[in-house]
C-alpha cells in the first residue's frame, strides 16, 4: 500500500521505517528540512534501537522524504503523528494537529479517489471526529463518509524499544467509522499483525480507539504511583518494598510489570497524557479522583527524595551529585525527567549541584545551563557531598570505589539499584 505520515518525530519515524520494512511504500512529510534530508540520506533523524538499520536498508526505495504535502496525493492513507503536548492547566494542546489537518485537507482537495485520515497521535476523545475531520472537511469541500473518512490508530510504543514495539505489539487497535475505513486499515495492518504472530487485532469506534490510548497509559502510571504508595507505607514500618511488590506481582492477576517504585514517571507521554485525560474528563463534568491521586503520588515521590538527603545533609552550600537525568534508562530524553523537579528544589535549596547522566547530559544543558556536569558519575561523587541516584542506568549498580572519593558518602538511591552499602550512608527513597 501506499502510506504517507504527517510529522516525523519518535513515532513517525519508527511507523513509516517498520511499514516499509513489512512491504508497504511510505513518504514522510515534516516541515523540519534537516529531519526530511537526514531521512532520505538514510539516516534516522532519532536515537532508537534498531532505527539507523531500517532506514538506511529502506530510504530511496520504500521509504522517502518530504516537505511537500502533495506527496499525500499518491497514497491510500494519511497517519497524522504531530505532537499533542499540554496547555498550562493541562489541557491536550491541539493548535499543531490542527494545523497539520488544515495542510492535510488543502492537499485532498485535488486528490482524486477515496482517502483515509489516521489519527496516530495520542488525542482526547471525540477530537479525530469533532475537530480533525471538520478541518479536513472544510479545507478539501470532501464530502466525510463517501469520499473520505477519519480513523484512529493509537501507538503504545515506548522510547529506547520504538522499533522491537511497532513491529512485535501487544495488541493493535483500529478505529474507524465505516466498514471501507475499518478495510484500509486492516489492509494497512495485516502484513505487520502476519510477521508478529497474530497479536490480537481490536477493531473499535474513532474515540473508542482514543479513550483506550488513555486508559493504557493512565492505567500504567496509576500502577507506578500505587506501588510508590505502598512502598513509601513500607519505609515507614522499615519493610523491604521491593520483596512486598515482587511477591504481589507474582499474582496473575496483578502481573510483576511497572510495580517499580522509586521517583515516579516522567517522560514526554504520562504526565501529559494523564493531565490531559483528567482535563478532559473535568470539562465533561467528571472528577478523576485516581488519576488526580496518582499525579499527587508521583508529584511527591521527589519531595520525600530531599526530606530523606535533609536528614542527613543541609543542602544549602551542599555539593550535590544527581545521577540520571534522563527520564528513563536506554534514551536521552529529559522531558519530565524526575531529575528535573529534583535540580530545582536543590537550587532553591542553595546547593550547588552537578549532574551526570551517560547520554542526556546536552539535553539538560538546555533546562540547567548553570549547573556543573560532569563526565562521568566517578567526576560527579569526587568531592560530593551527597548522591541523589534518580535514573535506573546499569552503570549505577556496578558503582563501588568512586563512592569513596565523596567528602561524606550520603546517598539516596530514587531507583533502587545501587548495590554498595558498607562505608556510605546508603539511603534508599522506598
Ligand atoms: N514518543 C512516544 O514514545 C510516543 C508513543 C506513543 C504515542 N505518542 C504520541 O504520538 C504523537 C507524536 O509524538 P512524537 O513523540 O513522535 O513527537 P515528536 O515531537 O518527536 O515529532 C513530531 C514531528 O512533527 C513535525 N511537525 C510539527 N508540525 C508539523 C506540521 N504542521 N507538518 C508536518 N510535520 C510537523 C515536527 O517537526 C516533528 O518532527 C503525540 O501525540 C504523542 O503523544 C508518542
Ligand atoms: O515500574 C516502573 C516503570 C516505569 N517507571 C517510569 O515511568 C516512566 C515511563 O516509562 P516507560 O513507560 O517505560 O516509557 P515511555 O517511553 O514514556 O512509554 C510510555 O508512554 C508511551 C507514550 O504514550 C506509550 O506508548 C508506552 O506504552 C508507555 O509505556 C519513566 O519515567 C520510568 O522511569 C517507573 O517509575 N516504574
Amino acid at each position: 500500500m501506499e502510506i504517507s505520515i504527517i510529522g516525523s518525530g519518535y513515532v513517525g519515524t519508527t511507523i513509516a521505517a517498520c511499514f516499509a520494512e513489512v512491504g508497504h511504500d511510505v513518504v514522510n512529510v515534516d516541515i523540519d528540512e534537516d529531519i526530511v534530508t537526514s531521512l532520505n540520506d538514510g539516516e534516522a533523524p532519532i536515537h532508537e534501537p534498531g532505527l539507523d538499520e531500517l532506514v538506511e536498508k529502506h530510504a530511496g526505495d520504500r521509504l522517502r522524504a518530504t516537505t511537500d504535502y502533495d506527496a499525500i496525493l499518491e497514497t491510500d492513507a494519511t497517519f497524522l503523528a504531530l505532537p499533542t503536548p499540554s496547555e498550562d492547566d493541562g489541557h491536550i494542546d491541539l493548535s499543531i494537529m490542527e494545523a497539520g489537518a488544515r495542510s492535510v485537507g488543502r492537499t485532498l482537495a485535488d486528490k482524486e479517489g477515496y482517502h483515509v485520515v489516521v489519527t496516530k497521535s495520542t488525542v482526547v476523545p471525540t477530537t479525530t471526529e469533532e475537530v480533525i475531520a471538520p478541518i479536513l472537511e472544510e479545507e478539501s469541500g470532501l464530502e466525510l463518509g463517501s469520499d473520505f473518512d477519519v480513523g484512529m490508530n493509537p501507538e503504545f510504543l515506548r522510547e529506547g524499544s520504538a522499533v522491537a514495539d511497532f513491529l512485535d505489539p501487544d495488541k493493535v487497535v483500529l478505529g474507524s467509522q465505516t466498514d471501507r475505513a475499518a478495510t484500509v486499515l486492516r489492509d494497512v495492518f495485516d502484513p505487520l499483525v502476519e510477521q508478529a504472530d497474530s497479536p490480537p487485532v481490536i477493531e473499535t469506534g474513532v474515540r473508542e480507539a482514543e479513550m483506550i490510548k488513555y486508559a493504557n497509559n493512565a492505567f500504567l502510571a496509576s500502577k507506578i504511583s500505587l506501588a510508590n504508595d505502598l512502598a513509601n507505607i513500607c519505609k515507614e514500618y522499615d519493610i523491604d518494598s521491593e520483596e512486598v511488590l515482587d511477591a504481589v506481582g507474582l499474582d496473575s492477576r496483578i502481573g510483576s510489570a511497572f510495580l517499580g517504585a522509586g521517583v515516579g514517571w516522567g517522560g514526554s507521554c504520562f504526565p501529559k497524557d494523564v493531565a490531559a485525560i483528567v482535563a478532559a474528563a473535568r470539562d465533561v463534568g467528571y472528577e478523576a479522583k485516581m488519576l488526580e491521586a496518582a499525579v499527587e503520588v508521583n508529584d511527591r515521590q521527589p519531595v520525600r527524595m530531599l526530606d530523606i538527603l535533609r536528614d542527613h545533609v543541609d543542602p544549602s552550600g551542599a555539593r550535590v551529585a544527581v545521577l540520571g537525568l534522563a527520564f528513563k534508562p536506554g534514551t536521552d530524553d529529559v522531558r519530565n525527567s524526575r531529575a528535573i523537579p529534583l535540580i530545582d528544589a536543590l537550587l532553591d535549596a542553595g546547593a550547588d549541584v552537578v549532574g551526570y547522566d551517560p547520554v542526556a547530559t546536552e539535553n539538560m544543558r538546555d533546562h540547567f545551563p548553570d549547573i556543573d556536569y560532569a563526565d562521568s558519575a566517578a567526576e560527579a561523587l569526587a568531592d560530593a557531598d551527597a548522591a541523589l541516584v534518580v535514573t535506573d542506568w546499569d552503570e549505577f549498580a556496578a558503582l563501588d570505589d568512586e563512592f569513596d572519593a565523596m567528602t561524606d558518602a550520603v546517598v539516596v538511591d530514587g531507583r533502587r539499584i545501587v548495590s554498595r552499602r558498607d562505608g556510605i550512608v546508603y539511603e534508599s527513597l522506598v
